[in-house]
């Protein structure tokens, strides 16, 4: 696990808050988020997100690059899982009784046709129009160098409200002084060795919210 906090940005949280309003929670604050690089090689073993405090919100899973094969349990790991495909554009969102199901993604699947992206990601974006923006802009040559990665990876961005209604985060001078205990995101190896995959653990970034946005 990457040891580094990055900031939740303003459009990550736009977006989360779009999706999570359509789908009817009008009150979803987003607080923390995780990032996951998969290799061809990589995946992620079974688990539980009950780390954060609130429960009853959502947690929104925006998938980039190539595919993966997505099993979805139940409340215990014993439970057999349901396998879907996550593919590139692909928004999951766990709530209501799916917010507490195990969960793994065992299986990286180079999308259709060798080296190459999802149509989706072969052209950048083109200029929103809509105001505000949902879309930041992007130049050409940072749009080739993001295309250039996902060639070869998959990213996953889950983003979650952690403190119920009311709730405040406890103040930490020092955000090194956090210790895995307090991670929001935490995998225990043993558990994920008993899976028995071949393929290199999922390289995981969190994200925590900023005071600005
Ligand atoms: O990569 C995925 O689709 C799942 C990620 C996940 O389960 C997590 O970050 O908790
Ligand atoms: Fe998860």
């Amino acid at each position: 696990m990457g040891d580094t906090w990055l900031s939740l940005q303003l459009g990550h949280k736009k977006l989360s808050r779009c999706v999570s309003a359509a789908c009817g929670f009008h009150n979803f604050k987003p607080e923390a988020g995780i990032l996951n690089y998969y290799h061809l090689d990589s995946s992620l073993g079974i688990h539980v997100d009950e780390s954060e405090l609130d429960h009853q919100s959502p947690l929104l899973s925006f998938s980039f690059g190539q595919s993966c094969i997505f099993l979805l349990g139940g409340l215990n790991r014993e439970h057999m899982p349901t396998p879907m495909m996550m593919h590139s554009g692909d928004i999951m969102v766990m709530s209501g009784q799916s917010r507490l199901l195990y969960h793994a993604v065992p299986r990286i699947l180079p999308f259709p046709g060798g080296d190459m992206l999802p149509p989706c990601l072969s052209v950048p974006p083109a200029t929103e129009t809509s105001d505000p923006p949902l879309i930041e802009p992007c130049s050409t040559l940072d749009w080739e160098v993001c295309a250039q990665y996902l060639r070869r990876s998959r990213i996953n961005m889950t983003v979650r409200q952690v403190l119920q209604e009311g709730c405040s985060f406890p103040q930490v001078e020092n955000l090194s002084q956090l210790t895995e205990a307090d991670s929001y995101h935490h995998y225990d190896g043993e558990e994920m060795g008993r899976e028995g995959h071949d393929g290199k653990d999922v390289l995981t970034k969190r994200m925590k919210m900023t005071e600005d946005c």
